[in-house]
């Protein structure tokens, strides 16, 4: 049994006070937004500009809205689902967020919608239905994912539309939660596609309802270059031409505000507590009849991406920090000392060693001394050890799909919370015996083929560079991005800056995040890598090779085997499995080997 290790938390260090910022633009509607929150809910504690926790965003969100009423002015917090599968608070229990969505329940949203990472697990699925759609009463919506009850019939998770009407400004919303076409779920959910759900009669009917000023669809899509936004947008533009439509979108992980038309825009806030979202919205006329002349003025947005460190949240609501201070709310209070004492009963200040220098996923070169991923691929899955003894030996190759590692692994102390950080999920080995060589080395580049762009195994930060390469232009060459980046910031400026972080082009250019940055180091990242283990001494290759990969690849090296070789059909292929240890114990062992000295340091 491990003893409970208290560290010093990081986050104790001073926030990056001296920063400029700007004071938020308030709109007659105002909202907050988050997303991709994957269990972060005790904040970055290693990186300052993201060191808030929950309680310090439930305190924000309890002053914002606040002097919302006193300005006579509305505001709407929105989450947009994935909680699980990022951090020990949320991946440490059975089922995953036992703990973390009961704090995460704990602040004032007002609307939530469903995640892909509510729906992998059928544990997980069946907790949120048991749990967070009650809480929400109403609010928690899920306008395209039901669940299957024990007695085999279907329900809605949460509620597929929400009808409300501000407190201050009287503004009549109709909202919907939608998620995009997943399609790997456990076989107790259900997601229908979101452009045959915006055909079916409830939907028609809602956006019908007589007397409806705007319409809120948030939940869990991207708002750029995914189809479903725009499914969405069409229905309703069909039967409302000029009706305000505010959308809020995820799962890229990106921070992204685009244009749908000049009445209708879309905000994304990041991922992982990194970012708070804020939008204003001015020109509604609420009341006013669609059909009157001037209705389809365009509406006045500004937009803005909050880094997440107490310093900024404090900063935008008047407040002030520190034990006296009037930031935190007696509810934000309780939020955080809970996080803290749930950090501890769960060990995840527990440290297994030192890792020497960072590795990081898209903030470093592939291959390279600083990737995560060539860490992995020529010194960690190597160490993979099958079950069965009689395969020991033979040459094989070990894939692992880039998007199983969700975070950048720190200089310093690794920890039990590090280990859920760098790779949460507990994804099973599988594998293939005894595939011909000249098959098995074809795999890796089919999976990384553009085939495979956009799939679900295409990692989010893939999807963040696209994202970020398309803004820019047509190109997808990195290099050029990343210099218009730089150039676009000012050499002079970025000399100025003291925080790297997040440089945001979107459809309103690059004033978006609120803390200026320089820019931080953008790479491209493969969709998977392999490590060849065994192969010959001399250099040559073997005949045949066992082909072991996370059984979350299943589909995607069953597709890519077929792609290779048409004439052995899918089912053929023969998928066992392989045992040994899951790869956050394989980088654990790995953390081990490079000792503790920087723990005795702290002792
Ligand atoms: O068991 C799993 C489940 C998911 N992944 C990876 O996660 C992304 C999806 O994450 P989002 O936060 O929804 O973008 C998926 O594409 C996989 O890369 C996994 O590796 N194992
Ligand atoms: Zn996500
Ligand atoms: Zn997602």
């Amino acid at each position: 049994s491990q003893d409970v290790f208290i560290l010093q938390q990081p986050s104790a260090a001073p926030p990056p006070k001296t920063l400029p910022l700007r004071p938020i633009e308030w709109g007659q509607l105002n909202f907050i937004s988050t997303t991709d929150t994957h269990g972060w809910l005790a904040g970055h504690l290693l990186q300052p500009s993201y060191a808030a926790d929950w309680g310090d965003y439930a305190s924000f969100i309890e002053h914002i809205k606040e002097t919302a009423d006193e300005k006579g002015v509305d505001v709407i917090v929105v989450d947009d689902g994935d909680q699980h599968d990022g951090n020990g608070l949320s991946d440490a229990t059975f089922p995953n967020g036992e703990v973390s969505q009961k704090i995460l329940m704990m602040a004032p949203i007002d609307l939530m919608s469903i995640g892909n990472h509510e729906l992998y697990k059928c544990e997980v699925t069946q907790q949120t239905y048991d749990m967070l759609a009650p809480h929400f009463d109403g609010r928690y919506l899920t306008s395209n994912v039901e669940i299957m009850l024990s007695n085999g019939s279907w329900v809605h998770i949460g509620q597929r539309s929400y009808r409300f009407t501000t407190k201050n400004q009287g503004i009549n919303i109709m909202s919907f939660g939608f998620l995009f076409d997943f399609k790997l779920n456990c076989n107790n959910s259900r997601v229908s596609n979101v452009e045959d759900v915006v055909k079916q009669a409830w939907f028609q009917s809602a956006i019908r309802e007589p007397g409806i000023d705007m319409f809120l669809v948030f939940g869990h899509y991207p708002i750029r270059f995914w189809p479903e936004i725009w499914a969405i947008h069409r229905a309703i533009r069909a039967v409302h031409k000029s009706i305000p439509i505010q959308y809020f979108g995820g799962h890229s992980h990106v921070r992204d505000f685009a244009v749908l038309d000049s009445r209708a825009s879309a905000l994304q806030a990041g991922r992982f507590l990194e970012t708070v979202g804020w939008l204003s919205i001015d020109g509604l006329e609420p009341g006013k009849s669609e059909h009157s002349p001037d209705y389809d003025k365009p509406l006045k947005y500004s937009r803005r991406y909050l880094d997440f460190n107490p310093y900024s949240l404090s900063f935008h609501t008047n407040k002030t920090l520190g034990p006296d201070g009037t930031f935190a709310t007696k509810n934000g209070k309780k939020i955080s000392k809970l996080i803290d004492e749930y950090r501890i009963q769960l060990n995840l200040t527990y440290p297994f060693g030192c890792v020497p220098t960072d590795y990081l996923l898209e903030k470093a070169m592939y291959p390279g001394p600083n990737s995560l991923l060539s860490l992995l691929e020529d010194h960690v899955l190597e160490n993979l050890v099958g079950d069965d003894v009689t395969l020991h030996g033979n040459s094989r190759l070990i894939f692992i799909n880039s998007g199983s590692l969700r975070y950048d692994m720190y200089e310093g102390i690794f920890t039990v919370d590090s280990g859920y950080i760098v790779s949460p999920f507990d994804n099973a080995w599988l594998y293939i015996p005894s595939v011909p060589h000249s098959i098995a080395k074809e795999i890796l580049g089919k999976l990384n083929s553009l085939d495979y762009i956009f799939m679900e195994l295409t990692t989010p930060i893939s999807r963040t560079m696209m994202v970020r390469q398309q803004n820019l232009g047509d190109t997808f060459d990195i290099n050029v991005m990343n210099s218009l980046i730089s150039a676009m910031s000012g050499p002079k400026d970025q000399e100025d800056l003291r925080t790297t972080g997040y440089v945001t082009i979107d459809d309103y250019g690059m004033d978006g995040d609120d803390t200026p940055h320089k820019p931080y180091p953008l790479y491209y990242l493969p969709n998977a890598v392999a490590t060849k283990d065994a192969f010959p001494g001399d250099g040559s290759d073997p005949e045949a090779t066992d082909v072991i990969f996370l059984d979350f690849m299943k589909p995607f090296v069953l597709d890519a085997l077929t792609k290779i070789n048409s004439t052995t059909p899918k089912d053929d292929w023969k998928v066992l499995e392989y045992g040994g240890k899951p790869v956050k114990e394989l980088i654990k062992d790995y953390v081990r080997g490079w000792g503790t000295d920087c723990i005795k340091d702290m002792k």
